[in-house]
């Protein structure tokens, strides 16, 4: 199971999901977040997080979240700044997707099929598909049985409303390849509590050896 703990801006907390193992963190630069990152916090979360991974086989992918920022524009600050990802979040096009690859070449979508009925894995040419709630970043619980796993095929990541309690339950529900949390690993919008992350992995983690 593909774990991913977004909203990070404080490089101790890119340190502790990294040491416990997270797959990747994310670093969300939005006007509007609570989470938006200044560009010398997501400098210091990346450095933080490969440092603690440095002695992981398979390391840690650092991504950059962005959401109304033009693709290209995007692609070139992930680029700028070092991220082995960029994550265009929302309203993105088949050509925007195309436009980021050729600055930055994994690029990942993720959108909510309460705007995109019809989502499929890989349609847009991303390397990952992450199927969120809504309203990004908000925290909210949505309709799991809404999705179809035939249609979304295994590599996609499971994001909206997920917390300690309940990513063992959508992991057995919606059988993603991996998960994402954001609002459930803080104590407050913006706020990560070092506590909730390592419950967080704990659970995702535990979830995967139970379905095994
Ligand atoms: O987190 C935000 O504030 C945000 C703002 C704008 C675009 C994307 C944003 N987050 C993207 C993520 O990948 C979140 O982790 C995902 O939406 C899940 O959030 P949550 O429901 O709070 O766990």
């Amino acid at each position: 199971m593909y774990v991913k703990i977004c909203g990070l801006r404080d490089a101790a907390h890119g340190a502790l999901a990294a040491s416990l193992g997270a797959d990747a963190v994310g670093v969300v630069m939005s006007e509007g977040s609570p989470r938006n990152a200044r560009p010398e916090e997501a400098l210091a979360v990346i450095a933080a997080a490969r440092a603690a991974a440095s002695t992981h086989a398979t390391g840690i992918d650092t991504v950059l979240v962005v959401s109304r920022t033009p693709a290209r524009e995007a692609a070139e600050l992930a680029r700028d700044l070092g991220f082995d990802v960029l994550q265009l979040h929302g309203r993105y096009s088949h050509t925007d997707i195309a436009a980021a690859q050729r600055v930055i070449p994994r690029v990942w979508r993720a959108a909510s099929l309460a705007h995109f009925p019809e989502l499929r894995a890989g349609e847009f040419g991303e390397e990952r598909l992450l199927v969120d709630g809504a309203v990004p970043g908000s925290g909210e619980t949505w309709d799991l049985s809404q999705l179809d796993p035939q249609r979304l095929g295994a590599s996609w990541v499971l994001a909206g409303g997920l917390a300690p309690e309940n990513v063992a339950a959508a992991i057995r529900a919606a059988h993603p390849g991996g998960v994402d949390v954001s609002s459930g690993v803080e104590s407050a919008p913006g706020l990560k509590d070092p506590e909730l992350i390592r419950q967080f992995i704990a659970a995702a983690r535990q979830s995967q050896v139970t379905n095994a």
